[in-house]
């Protein structure tokens, strides 16, 4: 299936993508989903090309697996499991089935459970020892982390309840760092963990916990807890009414949605929230029924297999012109990576071509000053996903959304322009001459033909969030599909986290004599200097 594909990319790879740009390829070359618009016109991408691709969607029977998905079947089959983050935010979308029985009831009364003492601690009837809670810290990391602190900086506009603070790393810097912030009296835990065995997570919750009990009577008072293991929560002491359980059909890079979102629901609201959550459950039904060629999750997806495992880019940059989406390539990277990053396709097969590409990004206007340069005239190319809003929410100084919007186009244009050499030359042609003037202007020369896309939405408000982070696990299911990859397991994480907690005892002073001699040698080094 990959060699018409490969056939058809010689016929296009050294066309300028320019010269077909006209308005019919920019409205063509757009899907819309609801009121936002992904262009994707500024590609080599073909109408015959965009046909071989969509090809590819029927061949892997994509729409048959999106179905099954929907509907409850046990699509991750390493792990045996449904998988039905969908199933959060299906607040009106009738009964889902696992396993004969409607799982809709539970979800929609954890959803209430969540809602009320949100809507306690926001108001303050739940309360610390101090008083009404003024800190919010989740303690959670990967999946239980990502995507509340994506979703609290991104929604920041909105947030009128107390002040959230994220703890992810074991690093003893980054919590007490936080709660030095915080005063214990008046501070939420929130533990999240889907395994509630997380190394970091539960050494972090200890700490806060030993933290809490220096000033308060009771500290599991003011500690609630996010996991599917009921029975480690309450070894842990958090009584069951702050429980907020979930299914293991949640994968942890899917679980913002569900009880994971709790310190955004405390933060934002459940109005807002329950926005967030119809601008998923949006995303879903437009996936589910737009045809292939108008479905934005399937063309932002066949657009990342064509650049990545057609043209041969290893990596794509995630560039939003919107500051409060900072975190979103960060978010990405452990949805994508850890959900594509596989090199077995499920019926346990090498795969045949690359997996999932590298995807990092920071939010314009600042790479512009940092890796730009790079991604203008270094040698690789880099596909550039571009998201950009037509309004922020500081009304009063319209005027710099308007520059950072003139930014983003700028980028996507620059990239598809270049400039040649006699453009080059032509503006330098006052301070140089001769030999010198050709060596002056070589510097100055792009070689443009770089591709990329722009995601473009009125604002960026809860309904609009849920509907960007939907259509971003949307593509990734489809890429996934398409790979053959099972994109819901991680077993490529647990090498490492055997091997720490073999090596714990060696960092706390016993024998390396039986480890590698690097590893040995840094023990040795680190001990020296005060491990
Ligand atoms: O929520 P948990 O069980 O603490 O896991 C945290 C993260 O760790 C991982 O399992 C990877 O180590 C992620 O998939 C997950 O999001």
């Amino acid at each position: 299936m990959w060699n018409k594909l490969r056939a058809h990319y010689e016929t296009v790879k050294t066309r300028r993508f320019e010269t077909m740009l006209d308005a019919a390829r920019a409205e063509d070359f757009a899907a819309t989903a609801g009121d936002m618009r992904f262009d994707y016109s500024k590609t080599n991408i073909d109408a015959d090309g965009r046909a071989v691709l969509i090809d590819l969607l029927d061949q892997t029977d994509v729409a048959a697996k999106r179905d099954a998905m929907f509907t409850g079947a046990k699509i991750n089959e390493t792990e045996g499991r449904a998988v039905l983050h969908t199933a959060l935010r299906n607040l009106d979308g009738g009964p889902v089935h696992v396993d004969g029985q409607d799982v809709m009831p539970e979800v929609l009364e954890t959803l209430a459970r969540m809602e009320g003492f949100a809507a306690d601690v926001r108001s303050g009837a739940f309360a610390g020892q101090g008083g009404a809670i003024t800190d919010v810290v989740n303690i959670g990391i990967g999946g239980s982390d990502l995507g509340p602190a994506m979703g609290a900086l991104a929604l920041r506009p909105y947030h009128d309840g107390p002040r959230c603070h994220f703890v992810s790393n074991v690093d003893p810097a980054d919590i007490a760092d936080v709660l030095r912030s915080c005063d214990p009296a008046t501070t939420l835990v929130i533990v999240a963990s889907k395994t509630f065995t997380t190394i970091e997570t539960m050494t972090n919750a200890k700490t806060a916990k030993a933290w809490m009990s220096e000033t308060v009577a009771d500290p599991a008072a003011q500690f609630a807890a996010l996991s599917t293991a009921a029975d480690k929560t309450s070894d842990f002491g958090i009584p069951a009414s702050r429980v907020f359980g979930f299914e293991d059909w949640v994968g942890g890079r899917y679980s913002m949605w569900g009880p994971i979102g709790l310190s955004l629901m405390i933060a934002i609201g459940s109005e807002a929230f329950r926005a967030f959550l119809r601008g998923g459950q949006a995303m879903d039904t437009h996936f589910r029924n737009a045809p292939w060629a108008d479905n934005m999750p399937a063309m932002l997806a066949l657009v990342g297999i064509w650049h990545n495992q057609i043209c041969g880019h290893a990596t794509r940059a995630v560039l939003p012109y919107d500051n409060n989406l900072s975190r979103l390539p960060a978010y990405l990277q452990q949805l994508e990576m850890e959900s594509n990053g596989k090199g077995v396709t499920m019926d346990g097969e090498d795969l045949s071509v690359n997996s999932g590409p590298v995807v990092w990004g920071e939010p314009g206007t600042n790479g512009q000053h940092a890796f730009y340069q790079l991604i203008h005239q270094g040698t690789r190319v880099i596909p550039c996903e571009f998201l950009v809003a037509a309004r922020g929410h500081e009304d009063d100084l319209h005027h710099q959304h308007q520059l950072l919007v003139a930014n983003c186009l700028a980028q996507s244009e620059a990239l598809m322009k270049g400039r040649d050499l006699e453009e080059a030359r032509a503006k330098v042609a006052d301070k140089f001459e001769g030999a010198e003037l050709d060596r002056q202007a070589k510097h100055r020369v792009f070689p443009g033909n770089r591709p990329s896309t722009t995601l473009a939405y009125p604002q960026l408000d809860p309904f609009t969030l849920g509907q960007i982070i939907a259509l971003y696990e949307h593509r990734v299911f489809v890429e996934g599909v398409i790979l053959g990859v099972n994109s819901y397991d991680q077993w490529g994480v647990e090498l490492g986290k055997e091997l720490a907690t073999a090596l714990q005892p060696i960092v706390e002073g016993a024998d390396a004599s039986d480890k590698d001699g690097s590893t040995a040698g840094l023990v040795s080094f680190l001990r020296k200097n005060g491990l």
